[in-house]
């Protein structure tokens, strides 16, 4: 719970108090300047064994609306080729930093993605991040519901 300090100086504080201040303090900064704790994971739950998963691939099955809510440097999630992928801790090591990652933060980046050519290495780079897919009625490249690439 947040927790008020007054005007207390902060030598005056007891040493529990001092941590909840540091803690609330980082909190706040996270929130209002995307001050973000490289050591901290995602919301991301990778056994999240009740979650759907796709027949052929196995993999979870999230919707566009769920990715959408992925959308900050604590957590960011993106779309290519229909496949969900968990990028938040690769931002930092983005060769093409971070911030043309996070244009695209909890929605589809295919596009952008296929615009600068990455390499074969980066395309295989894809695999460490990969988290699900879309549902077959919202996949554009590989789905068999009515929204294809070639007729869009
Ligand atoms: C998980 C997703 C991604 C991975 C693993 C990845 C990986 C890489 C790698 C390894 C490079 C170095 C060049 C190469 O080997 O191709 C690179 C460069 C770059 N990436 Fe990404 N990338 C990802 C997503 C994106 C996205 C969504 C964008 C959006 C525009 C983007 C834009 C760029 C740019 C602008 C460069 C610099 C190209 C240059 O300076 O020549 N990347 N990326």
């Amino acid at each position: 719970m947040k927790q008020s300090y007054g005007r207390l100086p902060l030598y005056m504080l007891q040493p529990k108090a001092l941590i909840n201040f540091a803690a609330q303090t980082i909190d706040f900064a996270s929130q209002t300047l995307g001050y973000r704790d490289p050591s901290a994971t995602s919301n991301l739950t990778r056994s999240d064994s009740d979650r759907e998963k796709d027949e052929q691939s196995g993999l979870d099955i999230y919707s566009l609306n769920e990715v959408s809510e992925h959308d900050s440097y604590n957590d960011c999630w993106i779309i290519l080729y229909d496949k969900v992928f968990d990028v938040t801790q690769f931002l930092l090591e983005h060769p093409g930093g971070e911030d043309v990652i996070m244009e695209h933060a909890g929605r589809d980046a295919t596009i952008s993605f296929r615009t600068v050519g990455h390499s074969v290495p980066a395309l295989q780079a894809l695999d460490e991040y990969l988290v699900g897919i879309l549902p077959d009625c919202e996949r554009v490249y590989t789905g068999s519901g009515p929204c294809q690439w070639n007729t869009l």
